[in-house]
């Protein structure tokens, strides 16, 4: 896939990496491509992860300013930088704002770069993401943190459902989220849910909506990533009639339509730079101000935000305001990615299957575990969304279409089957066009949306959204 693997961005925004300093060390591995995809051996003595504890750690200061200073956590993972709302600021110039996250999971305790300036050198090599050991050293610019583990345990809270809304799954990583979900739907907080194309945002959104007390107001979902810049603002606050050439007449925008509700903000990280004082006022003051008009007035919304990018890396490259990031996050969901918990499999295809009404006896080869088992081991870029596909996928075969075989077969001219309905038909046809004409297309730009968009012919808007539906990855 096009984009992946790819080196560090370099940093766009005048205000990117502002204030940090650029750190060079002669002993430790630098820019070496390979050097960033090592991956580290960690303890294997003691099982790192279980159901419903992870073990305790340690970050230890052991050079650099604040020698000796000291945290340790109190679930499974801490993000260490510069600003104050990490879990472990480390006030130092060479280390970014956000600078990376120390997470314990199922393979045990890893380090993730978020795009920092000076890179994250675990034991003498650079990784983007690596494993750590008791005892790892982690260099962040100037400043050497010391990973260990504690004796103790920390307990996760988990929920005792396998289900929220629309969404299941019994691994512990998805009963994570189910517990904060339901802890998002008891209160009035403002949520951020990160995670993968197709990993169930949405979906989570608005499950977290109806299970909370605005469930019967309305919930409104405005894409900032497929809206043109100028009529975001006026989508999401209105316009006065008269405020710009085409307002003919005052429309209400989705933060006032949404009253007593909820409005899911879909793609946060894309919000234009402008809109971002604007949304930062919602949040603040909990008032709006239409387009052309010279007043503030009331709303009474909830807010939750969804991003399938690391909004922490886009505050980094200064391209997202720190203190509407501050505010958004209240309550951030990590929605894990499918790879990460096969485990999910049999429960999801069975959820899948019923809600697109197969017929159990025809469709049991999907069922058993031989089918099971392979599924396993597909990679899943497009999540529970190309998961869904490729199960619709089977059932227009009526059989279980070979993973690896799957472009091969898209490849080849599609069945017509006059005993389905003509509409249904045309769209699998014209979605596995799009799907292959986009990842050729990509391919051809090696990623580069702006050029394919030329290209293509079509505005880069459209071709974002387009990509987004099918699950496909810059
Ligand atoms: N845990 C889950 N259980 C059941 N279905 C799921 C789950 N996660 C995702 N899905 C299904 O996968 C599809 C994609 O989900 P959704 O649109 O909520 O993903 P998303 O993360 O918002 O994607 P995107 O970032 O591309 O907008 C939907 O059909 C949804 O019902």
């Amino acid at each position: 896939m096009p984009g992946l693997d790819r080196p560090r961005a370099a940093p766009v925004s005048p205000d990117a990496n502002k204030g940090e300093t650029p750190w060079t060390s002669d002993s430790e591995a630098g820019g070496d491509e390979e050097a960033l995809h090592v991956t580290l051996p960690y303890e294997h003595g003691r099982k790192p992860y279980d159901a419903s504890t992870v073990r305790r750690f340690r970050l230890t200061v052991v050079e650099g300013p604040a020698v000796g200073t000291q945290w340790e956590s109190t679930a499974d993972t801490c993000s260490v930088g510069s600003h104050p709302l990490n879990d472990f600021t480390v006030d130092d110039s060479t280390v970014s704002r956000f600078h990376c996250e120390v997470r314990i999971g199922p393979k045990g305790p890893q380090v993730k770069d978020l795009d920092s300036l000076n890179g994250v050198i675990v034991d003498g090599v650079q990784v983007l993401e690596g494993v750590l050991r008791s005892g790892s050293l982690l260099r962040l610019g100037r400043v050497v943190l010391r990973f260990d583990f504690s004796a103790e345990n920390n307990r996760l809270p988990l929920s005792e459902n396998t289900r929220f809304g629309t969404l299941v799954g019994a691994s512990v990583a998805m009963r994570g989220c189910f517990a904060m979900m339901e802890r998002a739907a008891s209160r009035d907080v403002t949520v951020l849910l990160e995670g993968e194309t197709g990993t169930g945002k949405s979906q989570a959104a608005l499950a977290i909506h109806q299970a909370s007390r605005r469930r019967d107001a309305p919930f409104l979902v405005v894409d900032c990533g497929a809206i043109p810049a100028h009529l975001l603002e006026s989508e999401l606050f209105g316009h006065e009639k008269g405020a710009f050439t085409g307002a003919l007449q005052r429309r209400v925008g989705a933060f006032e339509e949404a009253t007593g509700g909820t409005v899911f903000l879909d793609e946060i990280g894309e919000l234009p730079a402008e809109l971002q004082p604007k949304l930062l006022r919602v949040l603040e003051n909990r008032e709006i101000r239409r387009v052309g008009s010279n007043t503030h007035q009331p709303v009474d919304v909830r807010l939750i935000a969804a991003t399938h990018r690391d909004v922490r890396a886009e505050v980094n490259a200064g391209r997202f305001r720190s203190d509407l990031f501050f505010r958004l996050a209240v309550l951030r969901i990590p929605l894990p990615p499918l790879r990460q918990r096969p485990e999910d499999l049999p429960m999801l295809v069975e959820g899948i299957l019923d809600s697109l009404g197969a017929d159990r006896e025809r469709t049991a080869a999907l069922r058993t575990p031989d089918f099971l088992a392979r599924l396993r081991h597909a990679a899943w870029p497009g999540n529970v969304r190309e998961l869904r596909n490729y199960l619709e996928r089977c059932l227009v075969f009526e059989e279980a279409v070979e993973l690896a075989e799957e472009e091969v077969l898209s490849g080849a001219p599609p069945e017509v089957d006059p005993s389905q309905p003509y509409a249904d038909q045309r769209r699998r046809v014209v979605d596995d066009f799009e799907r292959r004409y986009l990842r050729a297309l990509l391919e051809k730009h090696q990623g580069k949306v702006a050029q394919a968009a030329v290209t293509a012919g079509m505005d880069r808007v459209h071709l974002y959204r387009l990509l987004r539906r099918h699950g496909i990855k810059p």
